[in-house]
């Protein structure tokens, strides 16, 4: 008997050897972060690997309501998804300021709640409370976590699993963000003298000051360039602080990974690899996914699209898209989280119908705050959009940028929406919400010469006029620069690019940490 069990023992050891690594993705349960952490998971399924997911009860559940998550990744035998809670009420917003609670809470509730599923589910080698089926699985031999999200390191040093962090933003915003003690030693922060809101924050002469103190920025970075995080009273905010703290912890892991290529940020990267030298840049990666999807289609069958939605995508607006002239439309969107008050949306409107350009504006259902009604939208808007614009609430927005039709983006400059601009070759102009999009607004106009920064104002006059230089006056030479920024993100993914190689690196790295 004993030697029976001994014999099944080996026989399972055997087996288990045989069995590819597993890793655990944990993105940060929101919209941009599930996207880019999502095109990951499935890379590493195409590489043969076993991947579980580990969302929020919540964002699972809009993923299956919204998004093609099922028949997407059933093709992977070794893929699935597991869940524990945000810790949030299914009816909190989850936009707006408040989006800063998804990752507090989580800080709060997240650590328990992942160590009881690990310990459990024997580090997710056995079937989780969602799953369906069972499929025989390594021990998780590896976590690829959000940089924002380290009580996941914690419980991954306590059970000996290596992890590497992927912090879903450009390179330029994470540098700024690992710089913050630098930058308050500067005494460059908080900016004394106060606006009245968010639009107007900061004393005007204080805020145009260069910032001094992030490498590699002097010449270009002004406060308020700097990350929204940064936009605060007093430098002991609890939220500040936390971006600070899980910034500067991603020495600590086995390496960095980031949704960016070379050729567009090297001198930032090059920074951050002082620090944290194990860096894989393999970005963007929506394009990267789709190029490795088509090299094995002739053996894989028909392909499919990627789609990770919260919410429905409105395929309508690419037939309005489909009778439009070549590049004559501007695209509007403001991501996932944006939210603008009743003032701002009338201001954006006007800007919009007074430069008598075309537009498809995505107005997400959650964006407007103070909504009262269809009633009272001026009739000159009503006809103007109708002659002129289409309105969806959510888009296929990698699909709209794609489409001939498309000459420029009006985007709130989140770091996916900026990758997919720059790789559609679509120039912008950039209205910044939160957080990394007021970084990445000023790389995009004053270091890759993209397009325009609105940031910090919202009056009709500035929006007519600089959608009118980005579609008309400037065309040329936008289209040119992106043109050039569009071919090197090809070349980035494309065989034996960059990324491409990174990316062959990220797998074998993976693969060594089993052996
Ligand atoms: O109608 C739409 C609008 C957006 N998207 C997609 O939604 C994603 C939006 O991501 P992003 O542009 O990064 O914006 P946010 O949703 O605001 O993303 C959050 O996460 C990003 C990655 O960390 C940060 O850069 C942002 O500042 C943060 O707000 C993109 O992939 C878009 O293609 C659609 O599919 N349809
Ligand atoms: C809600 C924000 C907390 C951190 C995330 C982030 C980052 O720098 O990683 C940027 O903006 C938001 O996506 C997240």
């Amino acid at each position: 008997m004993g030697h029976q069990l001994n014999t099944a023992a080996a026989a399972a050891a055997v087996a288990d050897e045989s069995l590819p690594p597993h890793v655990l993705i944990f993105p940060l349960p929101m919209q941009g972060h599930v996207n880019s952490m999502l095109k990951l998971a499935e890379l590493c399924c195409i590489s043969g690997l076993h991947v579980t997911v580990l969302l929020s009860d919540y964002t699972h559940g809009r993923l299956l309501r919204h998004a093609n998550v099922k028949s997407r990744f059933c093709r992977y035998s070794g893929f699935r998804f597991a869940t524990i809670s945000d810790g949030l009420p299914d009816d909190h917003p989850r936009v707006g300021e408040r989006t800063m609670d998804i990752m507090m809470s989580l800080k709060n509730v997240g650590e328990s709640q992942f160590r009881n599923l690990m310990v459990s589910t024997d580090r997710l080698s056995k079937k989780t409370n969602i799953e369906e089926e069972d499929v025989q699985r390594r021990p998780v031999s590896c976590l690829i976590m959000d940089g924002v999200l380290s009580f996941a390191a914690v419980v991954s040093e306590e059970m000996g699993i290596p992890y590497i962090y992927f912090r879903t933003v450009g390179a330029c915003s994470f540098w700024a963000n690992f710089s913050i003690q630098d930058v308050i030693e500067a005494d460059e922060v908080p900016i004394r003298g106060k606006g009245e809101d968010k639009v107007s924050y900061g004393n005007k002469k204080e805020m145009d000051l260069l910032v001094t103190s992030v490498a590699g920025m002097e010449a270009f970075l002004r406060r308020r360039d700097l990350p929204a995080f940064f936009r605060v009273d007093d430098v002991n905010d609890p939220g500040f602080q936390t971006i600070k703290t899980e910034t500067r912890r991603s020495t600590k892991a086995r390496a960095l990974i980031l949704n960016t290529f070379e050729d567009l940020e090297l001198p930032i990267l090059n920074q951050i690899r002082k620090h944290i030298p194990t860096l894989f840049s393999i970005g963007p990666l929506h394009a990267h996914l789709k190029a490795r999807v088509a090299a094995r289609q002739s053996t894989t069958g028909p392909s499919m699209s990627h789609s990770g939605s919260f919410w429905e995508e409105d395929r309508s607006c690419l037939d309005w898209l489909n009778s439009q002239p070549p590049k004559s439309v501007i695209y509007v969107s403001f991501g996932s989280v944006t939210i603008m008050t009743r003032d701002e949306l009338l201001e954006f409107w006007y800007g919009l119908v007074n430069s008598g350009q075309r537009f498809l504006w995505v107005m997400r259902p959650d964006s407007i705050t103070g909504k009262d009604g269809e009633s009272r939208i001026p009739v000159e808007l009503k006809e103007g959009t109708k002659a002129r614009g289409y309105l969806v609430g959510w888009a296929p927005q990698e699909d709209v940028l794609a489409h001939p039709a498309v000459g420029g983006f009006f985007t709130h400059s989140g770091w996916n929406s900026t990758l997919e601009s720059i790789f559609a070759g679509v120039p912008m102009i950039c209205w910044p919400y939160f957080a990394d999009q007021t970084i990445n607004s000023r790389f995009v106009s004053e270091v890759w010469k993209l397009g325009l920064d609105m940031k910090d104002t919202c009056d009709r006059v500035t929006v007519e006029n600089m959608v009118r230089d980005l579609m008309e006056v400037r065309k040329d030479e936008y289209l040119k620069k992106s043109d050039h920024i569009a071919n090197l993100a090809r070349k980035a993914i494309s065989d034996g690019g960059s990324s491409y190689c990174k990316l062959d690196g990220l797998i074998e790295f993976i693969r060594s940490m089993i052996l």
